[in-house]
């Protein structure tokens, strides 16, 4: 299997993504935002955490035009893997390749520290490895991880099984607690939550591991 990770301009968990990946089997390159397209053959492209753009206008929204984006949406047209972590999920939701919008924090201040989710489904490449309903441990550190999603979205949302991820309590007033999506074809992942910062032992969580390990079992097996 083989990912991409998009670099964009302070980008602060590519090398963590990569690093994630590489421990899960894939072979790795980082693109860097002003490219206009993706390695040949590449299976799964990832969208890291940071403050791309200094997070101006809204987190996201400029990376979102960048153009690495056009390449990034005929990939996941094609049916091809996306995942998009904190930034990288904010992201995603900009380019309208995943439902709803990331309001701050319903506290108003910065959160950073680990979370108790709740893994909602097992029918996704991304979490086939967790069993239901049960509670990994992933960090958050974000301003900005206020899911919200009209009436009509979210109830899309749960209905088509496509909430990956909820936190166990409120954290930042997601509606529905909603940590981490799923789009129509259950092939891209956003979530705020860093499963990367936690897919080692020696980060005190090794629960994001598994996520990773998944998608790789999935495209051998494809
Ligand atoms: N860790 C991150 O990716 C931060 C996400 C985003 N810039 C926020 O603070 O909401």
């Amino acid at each position: 299997m083989k990912a991409a990770v998009i670099v964009f301009p302070g980008s602060n968990c590519d090398r963590d993504l990569a690093v994630a990946f590489r421990a899960a089997g894939f072979d790795v390159d980082m693109v860097w935002h002003k490219d206009t397209e993706l390695p040949q053959g590449v299976d799964v492209v990832g969208v890291p955490g940071g403050f791309s753009f200094g997070d101006y206008l809204r987190c996201g929204a400029i990376a979102a035009r960048s153009p690495i984006v056009a390449a990034l949406k005929a990939h996941v047209e094609a049916g091809g893997y996306g995942i998009g972590i904190c930034n990288g999920f904010q992201v995603l939701l900009e380019t309208g390749l995943l439902p709803g919008a990331l309001m701050r924090n319903a506290g108003l201040k910065f959160i950073c520290k680990p979370v108790e989710l709740s893994v909602e489904t097992t029918a996704s490449d991304f979490t086939s490895g967790y069993s239901a309903g049960q509670t990994v441990t992933y960090p958050v550190a974000h301003h900005d991880g206020n899911y919200v999603a009209t009436p009509e979205v979210v109830a899309a949302l749960e209905a088509e099984d496509r909430v990956a991820f909820r936190y166990c309590e409120d954290l930042n007033g997601s509606v529905g607690r909603i940590a981490g999506i799923l789009s129509e074809n259950r092939r891209v992942l956003g979530l705020m939550p860093h499963p990367e910062r936690a897919a080692d032992p020696a980060l005190g969580t090794a629960d994001g591991a598994a996520l990773f390990a998944a998608l790789a079992k999935a495209g051998v097996a494809a």
